[in-house]
């Protein structure tokens, strides 16, 4: 699916169409009642000098608007400022609502879509860890609907709808207000049209400021360790005087611009003022009746911040496009399980690599070239390789989350590459300390559903492997791991990544390292289990040395 920002509003709208359209409604409501007020006050003009213009006479259809008395002015007065209040709550209400809805259908959305992006994609610097930093994007976006578009729309209607009122009581001054709303636009757009690109910049620095953060937090042992606060200090001060630079590159055109507005709308003030004070004194017949004038100076006094708020609009959807961009280039990302699921079985098929080519991307030097080999079912191999031989390339291959450039893995008869990759993972399990724990607890990192008799196997089964455990490092299903299994020692997380492995009862068991970590007793009692049920499952072993104390039917070497 290709991904464009109105698609995006469109798909959005669409779904949401009764909050669109009740909000649409309330504030096209609000914002007559708004111009009804000016328009009254004229009324209570006439009523108070005793004057009455012609003009206010057509007025009269709006129900109690023609009032006799003072009194009855007052009723119709106070009407109109309680349903203004109403819809405006519920017109200011439903934009945030619109706001909020949009901003949850995209984040759920990106979340869905960013563990769905295919492996290669998280290695690249910026984009794999996006999600990391969405909410300034979501932000602006939600702000380009709310704002952009929403509120935007209501103001160019009422803004209509005022220039029509005036030029009611004078075209000419209609015209001239339209004039100088369109004249100002271009003004402003063309301002607008450099703030863009010192955003974009701004935006990308602050992204790689948050992302050098992110490095430093997760490398942090490391930098203590070898006392590298002064150098991190010194890189970040850098990067952080280069965001101050362009932060100000940035104030200075959003103050000009923000200062330039007020005054674009006086100067139109001063223009109106120029042509009513000529009009009044150059022909009598054509003058301005009292209560007429004040309605005008009102209507015009009354849409000067829904005019400053439209001629802003533009820095809205400018950094709404920014944002926009990204999100759909996040969105058209190459993806994973675009193939439809089937449950196949595939523990009975022989695994075969046919000339296997695969390299990283960016990289000239191919991990495996020609690659020929095969895993007959139900047997345990030992595929051995010294460091950087291409062991846990080997299982992103197995596994999907990468893909040959050339050749073929087979799974029987069935192609890897006319597999989902969920088909495939739900016949493999593995043990790797590049497949990390985590959860909250013990049993959410090992068992992901709750239901109790898993909780009573999980249970079960970490007792049986804890036994040789010392009683102060035995874990309980409730104990907590930390982040990632912070909280553990690696021969606490390597039972429980066996644990997961084994509790899943997939067919294709991959095991790297299978016996690093843990002390001789678990050893022994691990190679034991995996014996039992060595004649039931495809056992994948990966190492850098041989590995005792397995029945291994092949060695292969890398
Ligand atoms: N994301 C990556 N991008 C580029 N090159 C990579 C990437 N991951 C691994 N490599 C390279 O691919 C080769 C194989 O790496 P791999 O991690 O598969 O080896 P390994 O046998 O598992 O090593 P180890 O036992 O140390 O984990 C190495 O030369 C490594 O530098």
């Amino acid at each position: 699916m290709s991904y464009t920002k109105w698609s995006i509003i469109n798909t959005f709208a669409a779904k949401n169409i009764i909050l669109v359209t009740l909000t649409l409604f309330t504030g096209l409501l609000y914002n007559v009642l708004t111009i009804l007020i000016p328009i009254s006050i004229g009324k209570f003009y006439e009523l108070s000098f005793g004057f009455s213009s012609h003009r206010l006479a057509a007025f009269k259809f709006i129900p109690f608007m023609d009032a006799p008395d003072f009194n009855s002015f007052l009723v119709f007065f106070f009407s109109l400022v309680i349903l203004r209040l109403l819809f405006e709550y519920l017109n200011r209400f439903g934009i945030g609502l619109i706001g909020e809805r949009f901003s949850k259908t995209l984040r759920e959305q990106l979340f869905t879509n960013q563990l769905q992006i295919s492996m290669d994609v998280y290695d690249k610097k910026g984009i794999g860890k996006y999600l990391l930093r969405y909410s300034g994007d979501l932000k602006s976006i939600q702000n380009y609907m709310k704002n952009g578009l929403i509120r935007f729309a209501q103001d160019v209607v009422l803004l209509g709808i005022v220039v029509v009122a005036i030029g009611y009581f004078d075209t000419l001054l209609g015209v001239i207000i339209a004039c100088c709303i369109l004249i100002s636009s271009l003004v402003l757009w063309g301002i607008n049209k450099a703030l863009y690109t010192v955003s974009l910049e701004r935006r990308n620095k602050r992204s790689g400021m948050l992302s050098f953060v992110n490095t430093r937090l997760r490398g942090i042992m490391a930098l203590k360790a070898f006392n590298k606060y002064r150098p991190e200090e010194k890189r970040y001060q850098k990067r952080s005087d280069n965001l101050y630079n362009i932060g100000k590159r940035y104030v200075k055109i959003v103050a000009f611009l923000q200062a330039i507005i007020p005054a674009i709308t006086y100067g139109m003030l001063g223009i109106i003022m120029v042509y009513v004070f000529s009009s009044t004194h150059d022909d009598i017949t054509k003058s301005f009746q009292g209560a007429s004038l004040l309605v005008l100076i009102l209507l015009i006094i009354s849409i000067l911040p829904v005019l400053r708020r439209s001629l802003r609009v533009s820095i809205i959807w400018k950094l709404g496009d920014i944002s926009f961009s990204k999100l759909i280039a996040i969105f058209s990302l190459p993806k994973e399980n675009q193939l439809p699921f089937e449950e196949i079985a595939l523990g009975h098929k022989e695994i075969i690599f046919k000339d296997v080519i695969f390299g990283y991307p960016d990289t000239n030097k191919p991990v495996f070239k020609d690659l020929k080999l095969s895993i007959p079912p139900q047997n345990t191999i030992l595929f051995q390789g010294k460091s950087g031989s291409g062991k846990s390339t080997f299982i992103r291959l197995l596994l999907k989350l990468m893909s040959p450039s050339k050749g073929q893995i087979l799974y029987g008869d069935h192609c890897c590459s006319e597999l989902s990759e969920k088909t495939i993972r739900k016949n493999v399990a593995i043990v790797s300390k590049d497949f990390p724990l985590y959860g909250r607890d013990v049993y959410e990192a090992i068992v992901y559903n709750r239901k109790e008799h898993n909780k009573e196997k999980a249970k079960f089964l970490l007792e049986h492997l804890q036994q040789h455990e010392d009683a102060k490092n035995q874990l309980q299903l409730g104990s907590k791991i930390g982040d990632m299994g912070c909280n553990l020692t690696s021969g606490q997380q390597k039972i429980l990544m066996y644990c997961r492995a084994l509790l899943t009862r997939k067919p294709i068991l991959i095991l790297e390292e299978p016996l690093k970590e843990l002390n001789t007793k678990t050893q022994k009692l691990l190679l034991h289990m995996l014996k039992s049920i060595q004649d039931q499952k495809t056992l994948i072993l990966l190492d850098d040395h041989k590995v005792q104390g397995f029945d291994i039917d092949k060695v292969h070497y890398f």
